[in-house]
């Protein structure tokens, strides 16, 4: 068999003339003079289509993949060259100060670019579909495609994996919120700076209580495997508007470093079906949200009129909803919180244990909330006096205050001295 060797930048190749094998890289092989540039070209050309079939390994990311804007932007990172066509990305970052700042991310546009990565050339293919829809988000469909000498799977591997802890870095010590759209789970907002959870302040023993019940949930996995129970777990927090029971949640999936998918049952177009999908592909490491949820359903002793208002509003049926919430099974810790104003409103079905595991009140301020948010505000020599002084003072009213009023009465006195706090707390009702 005659073996043609020759040297193209920098790498010396081997091919059979019968072109029945695949080109190799040639050990030990040197340079040789082909006769002619023409017939250089042809066995150039031979060479690579063999080449290409045999040594090049492509990866395709679609754009409904989860890794998709995190290739792109990692791409943009590593700095894709030989391009000048880039689309921008804008988005908001919360600072320290809580300040929200624009960023803008350059990423490479539609059309093929190329990078380096481990000595290796990497050429990207970024494509757009011109006659099909991406359904759900109404985009056109796009592709991602990368191409690489070699055939080291490893290769994408390693890419994808350093793009997703980029990804994951940016929002280190943020809280992202998660929305339903379609089938699946979009971010909405901007990532927030986690919340502390000792800036909520509940009643005494409240937030170690549920915070040690989450752990001991997210924590044991295996307990509930041999037991063959669901690993989910229920919480409702029930109690009158402004005590903190959505900044409490937020503030616990911060201190678990989970995120939140906020799903509001009351959504037209939220069937049963869609519904079941959303919370087995919710993404890992949340916490599942259902806000109000004595609003999304009448409850069995509703009076027939207000029962057909309900009907044919193409939504989440409360029998589809039980369902769902016993159906949320998954191999990683399925936490769901549901907040509510009215506990009497609810169906037992839907807080019997095992649908929900732990109920707790989150109510109007004690003396200790009092004078722990005091203390959360105003600092100095005589806080803990001043602190202790404005709760009996409020307390004594004898009448109910939530948390927020309080939060809300500190802002109006924001730049006053602690002394001028103490006595006007009558403002505490008659503020907005
Ligand atoms: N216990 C608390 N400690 C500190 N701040 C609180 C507390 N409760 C409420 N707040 C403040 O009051 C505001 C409203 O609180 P939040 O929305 O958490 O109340 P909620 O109980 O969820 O009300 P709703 O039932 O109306 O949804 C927030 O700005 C929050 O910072």
């Amino acid at each position: 068999m005659v073996i043609l060797i020759f040297h193209r930048r920098g790498c010396t190749y081997a091919f059979s003339r019968a072109c029945r094998e695949p080109p190799r890289v040639a050990e030990g092989a040197t340079t040789i003079r082909l006769v002619s540039p023409e017939m250089r070209d042809i066995y150039w050309e031979t060479s690579m289509v063999l080449f290409r079939r045999h040594c090049m390994i492509t990866l395709e990311v679609p754009c409904r993949d989860k890794s998709y804007q995190w290739l792109l932007q990692w791409i943009t990172q590593k700095g894709a060259r030989q391009t000048q066509h880039l689309s921008v990305e804008t988005s908001f970052l919360q600072k320290d100060t809580g300040q929200i700042k624009t960023k803008y991310d350059f990423i490479p546009s539609v059309g093929q670019h190329f990078f380096r990565y481990r000595g290796a050339w990497i050429k990207v293919d970024r494509t757009r579909e011109q006659h099909t829809l991406d359904l759900h988000m109404g985009v056109p469909w796009e592709t991602v495609t990368l191409t690489s000498f070699g055939s080291n799977k490893q290769l994408y591997y390693d890419i994808l994996e350093e793009a997703r802890t980029m990804a994951l870095k940016q929002h280190e010590g943020m809280t992202i919120m998660y929305t339903a759209m379609g089938a699946e789970w979009r971010p909405f907002g901007h990532p927030r700076r986690r919340r502390p959870l000792q800036s909520v302040v509940l009643r005494a023993g409240l937030t170690d209580r549920i915070l040690a019940d989450c752990l001991d949930f997210i924590n044991n996995p295996q307990w509930y495997t041999e037991r063959g129970i669901p690993y989910r777990r229920g919480y409702l927090l029930y109690g009158p508007p402004g005590c903190g029971k959505s900044s409490f949640i937020m503030a616990l999936a911060g201190e678990l470093e989970y995120n939140i998918c906020v799903l509001n049952l009351s959504e037209r177009g939220l069937t049963d079906d869609r519904l079941n999908h959303l919370l087995s592909v919710a993404p890992q490491q949340s916490i599942i949200l259902l806000e109000d949820i004595d609003a999304a359903f009448v409850s069995r002793q509703d009076t027939p009129s207000q029962k057909a208002a309900f009907d044919g509003l193409n939504r989440v049926t409360f029998s589809g909803l039980l369902n769902c919430l016993d159906g949320v099974a998954s191999t990683e810790a399925r936490v769901v919180f549901m907040t509510t104003n009215y506990l009497e409103r609810l169906d037992p079905a839907l807080i019997r244990p095992g649908r929900v595991d732990m109920k707790e009140y989150v109510g109007h301020c004690d003396q200790q909330q009092v004078e722990l948010m005091f203390l959360r505000f105003y600092k100095g020599e005589r806080a803990a006096e001043h602190a202790r002084k404005f709760a009996e003072t409020v307390i004594n009213k004898k009448k109910e205050v939530s948390p927020a009023q309080i939060q809300g009465y500190f802002m109006f006195h924001k730049h006053s001295p602690p002394e001028d706090v103490l006595t006007d707390t009558d403002a505490i009702w008659t503020l907005g």
